[in-house]
């Protein structure tokens, strides 16, 4: 197994991420809404793959059904040709059609799964409608089924568990019904067994790296993109962000507004309080701001320290204060006692401003106007809210 750097762990936020890597997946399942996002990334790494070996298949199977006809007698190739040719190769043409068709991708994970059951079954079937008119052809073909399916097919350890569980019970089934060489039917299923065995053992590993890769990639990309400790974005997140809606605005012609908001003598609230506490309010306060910025393109971050940005998206010019106001009564309504303030306790003070970008300007200059909206607030006497102007030139 992979051993994870614990300074990783402790420096991510408690995501459901990192509460996965914590608790192990020793049984390859996270919890229902990470397992689908598992899910969506290894398929997404898997589907140019999954192509490829399809195609490899395709030409493999042709080449058995060559060999059949160069080497087995027509009585023989009549049944494994056919199999073949009527099963095998079509399930692995609609697997094919799945990875390239963009609406049935999402089932491309079922139809390798579906595909790998029938190769299994067919397998078991070419080498038992030999068996059945007394011909015994090599079965190994059916032991590089079963690695295929385990280690390269890209299906999920569990649906290549059941589907060489099923084509294994079919195998001895077949063996014990068809079979009529008791030591040929002993080496045949223990090596089936071995094969199994080997295969379960690598593919489970696999997965587990997979799975630890997944959730390591989006640790990291959380402590780059994130506040570690109000899990809104970062001031690095907030920028890059704000350059590509401000793109995107100037593309749609619609208007950027971003607030700025900063708690009230905090240094005040750390000093009667103390620093654990100061967390605790930051971290409330956070939450109350990110539940003001929903839609997609909006954004909410941790600017430094007590400061956080909200950005939104084409909004309602004539609707700033009252949004920059339902910032500020969001923030009163959590009544986090600060008896060091004249109110009693937390408020913020909130600049807003607007803008609407034009080709070669950028996002800096509505930043700033906001956060000298924000300055005349505090200077106004805090607990308040600043509209500014729209940024010159940018309206
Ligand atoms: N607990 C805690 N405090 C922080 C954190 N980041 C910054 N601070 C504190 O926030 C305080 C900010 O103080 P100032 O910049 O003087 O602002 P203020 O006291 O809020 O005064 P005004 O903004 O003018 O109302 C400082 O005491 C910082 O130590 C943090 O992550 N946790």
């Amino acid at each position: 197994m992979l051993k994870i750097d614990p300074e990783l762990l402790n420096n991510a936020s408690l995501s459901p991420h990192r509460r996965a890597l914590e608790q192990g997946y020793r049984w390859l399942r996270f919890d229902d809404e990470l397992e689908q996002q598992f899910r969506a990334f290894y398929l997404q790494g898997h589907v140019a793959r999954v192509r490829l070996v399809t195609y490899m298949c395709i030409v493999l199977f042709l080449l058995f059904v060559i060999l059949d006809l160069a080497t087995l007698p027509a009585y023989v190739s009549a049944r494994t040709v056919s199999i073949r040719l009527a099963l095998i190769i079509p399930s692995l043409i609609v697997v094919l059609l799945a990875s390239y068709r963009a609406v049935w991708r999402a089932h491309l994970g079922t139809a390798v799964f579906a595909a790998a059951l029938v190769i299994g079954l067919s397998t078991v079937a070419v080498i038992g409608s030999a068996l059945a008119v007394g011909y015994q052809i090599p079965y190994e073909g059916i032991l590089l089924v079963a690695l295929f399916v385990y280690l390269i097919a890209g299906l999920t350890w569990r649906r290549a568990l059941l589907v060489n569980v099923v084509t294994l019970c079919a195998f001895v089934i077949m063996e014990f019904w068809l079979q009529t060489d008791p030591r040929a039917r002993l080496y045949q299923i223990v090596f089936m067994c071995a094969a199994n065995g080997v295969g379960a053992y690598g593919a489970y590993f696999l997965e587990h790296s997979i799975r630890t890769t997944f959730l390591v990639n989006t640790l990291l990309h959380e402590l780059a993109a994130l506040d570690g400790l109000t899990g809104l974005s970062n001031r690095r997140t907030l920028n890059i962000h704000l350059e590509r809606i401000w793109r995107q605005a100037l593309r749609d012609r619609q208007a950027v507004a971003i607030a700025m908001i900063d708690i009230d003598y905090f240094k005040r609230y750390n000093d009667r309080y103390g620093h654990a506490p100061g967390d605790a309010a930051l971290k409330a306060v956070a939450d109350v701001i990110a539940a003001q910025a929903r839609r997609p393109l909006d954004l909410t971050a941790r600017y430094g320290g007590e400061e956080f940005a909200v950005v939104w998206y084409d909004p309602v010019p004539g609707e700033l204060r009252a949004m920059g106001e339902a910032l500020a009564a969001a923030v009163a309504a959590l009544r986090i006692a600060h008896l060091d303030s004249e109110l009693g306790s937390l408020s913020v003070s909130v600049g807003v401003t607007i803008g609407l970008p034009c080709a070669g300007d950028n996002a800096a200059a509505l930043l700033r106007a906001a956060d000298q909206a924000l300055y005349q607030a505090k200077r106004q006497g805090r607990n308040r809210v600043v509209v500014s102007e729209p940024v010159p030139a940018l309206v």
